[in-house]
């Protein structure tokens, strides 16, 4: 296996005398790295995120250095992954820190990890959709769940690149083929939706944001975001103008980032908040919490499709329990039929790009 490039500098100016004689003294007045005596090994999970230097990678990766639930975090990407890491991991918290750069280090970056975040890929710019970014970013979804295929397939994956609808089919393929396949271990992101909506939906109701919880269902993209209004906590109702401008909002909330960042990339903080959030959820759901419950997209008996974004329990396994949606509403039964019809075509343009 290759070696990380774990940020190497030396740490100067510490007097001899905190160190016992046998560590190897540089210069006489600095310390290697690998002679330091912490070995790294407080309790916690192994996490990974794979396109770490990026928009989102950068914040995602800070975040998750300061959850207390992580022991190693794992930052790889094709570039800028040692800057990144070096960056990250001066941070006083307790998760070890170690970069990974390009293909050659991706099995390496993977050993042992308990959580896989992928946020790698490129972002939209205006005048696209979602589905534009396919023909990059299946390709590299592809060879990254290669490598966890190989390196850890019992690792938990939160897939966030887009197009989520077919990136997350890409990679059910990819494992089914390796033979490692665990529908319950694979998970496409939709929290940035749940978030948007707890957002928008207190700013309309007058509410404090972290009181709302909405659940968002379908896919994510355009109609396939599916916000349930009719089941918002706490219970409330919404006038027919409420209803179309908040489901509207939720489900262009990614296209008003990216125009108003005019060209300079997609959701990044908002979206590196959410996944933290998500992932986060995964790890207490790995650590035996009861009673977590985020929405995701996931392989789902819900509806027709083998795809479908709901609330879903996280556990021992990842998506232990997939919620059934619950009563809907007459506007959200037809705004359903609308996802599910530009869903079964998302999914089914993932499944043949490996299958092909
Ligand atoms: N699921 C969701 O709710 C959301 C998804 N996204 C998606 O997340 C993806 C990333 O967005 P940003 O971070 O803004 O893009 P970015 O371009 O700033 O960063 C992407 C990173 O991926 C890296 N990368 C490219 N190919 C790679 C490979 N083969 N292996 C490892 N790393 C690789 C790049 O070097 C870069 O550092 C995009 O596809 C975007 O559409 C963005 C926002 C929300
Ligand atoms: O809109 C995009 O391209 C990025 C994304 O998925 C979001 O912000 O929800």
């Amino acid at each position: 296996m290759e070696p990380s490039v774990e940020a190497n500098g030396r740490i100067a100016r510490i007097s001899a005398h905190l160190f016992p004689p046998n560590l190897q003294m540089v210069d006489g007045s600095a310390l290697r790295r690998a002679d330091c005596r912490a070995k790294g090994g407080a309790p916690g999970f192994k996490v990974a995120i794979l396109g770490a230097a990026g928009g989102i990678g950068q914040p995602l990766a800070m975040l998750m250095k300061m959850n207390p639930l992580v022991s190693v975090l794992h930052l790889y990407d094709v570039v800028n992954a040692p800057g990144v890491t070096a960056d990250i991991s001066h941070m006083d918290t307790g998760a070890v820190v170690r970069g990974f750069l390009g293909q050659p280090q991706l099995e390496s970056a993977l050993a042992g990890i308990d959580l896989v975040i992928i946020p790698a890929g490129v972002p939209r710019k205006p005048g696209m959709t979602r589905d534009d970014l396919f023909n990059i970013n299946a390709g590299i979804v592809r060879t990254l769940c290669e490598g966890i295929a190989k390196a850890c397939p019992k690792a938990i994956v939160n897939l966030i690149s887009n197009p989520v609808n077919s990136t997350v089919p890409i990679a059910a393929e990819v494992f089914k083929k390796a033979g490692t396949y665990d529908p319950k271990r694979l998970l496409g992101v939709t929290m940035l939706d749940v978030v948007r909506a707890n957002t928008f939906i207190a700013e309309v109701l007058g509410l404090d944001p972290r009181e709302v919880d909405v659940p968002v269902v379908g896919g994510h993209a355009g109609v396939t975001i599916l916000p349930l209004l009719s089941q918002v906590k706490p219970p409330c109702s919404f006038s027919k103008e409420e209803t179309e401008y908040l489901t509207n909002r939720i489900q262009n909330g990614g296209t008003e980032v990216v125009e108003a960042k005019a060209g300079a990339g997609s959701a990044t903080l908002s979206m590196a908040y959410a996944a933290v959030k998500f992932a986060d959820a995964c790890l207490r759901g790995l650590r035996g919490d009861a009673g977590v419950v985020e929405c995701a997209f996931v392989a789902s008996e819900v509806t027709e499709l083998p795809f479908f974004a709901t609330k879903v329990r996280l556990g021992r396994n990842g998506a232990d329990e997939i919620y059934q949606l619950g009563p809907l509403n007459e506007y959200e039964r037809i705004g359903l039929e609308k996802a599910k019809r530009e869903l079964a075509a998302s999914i089914q343009k993932g499944v043949s790009f490996i299958k092909k």
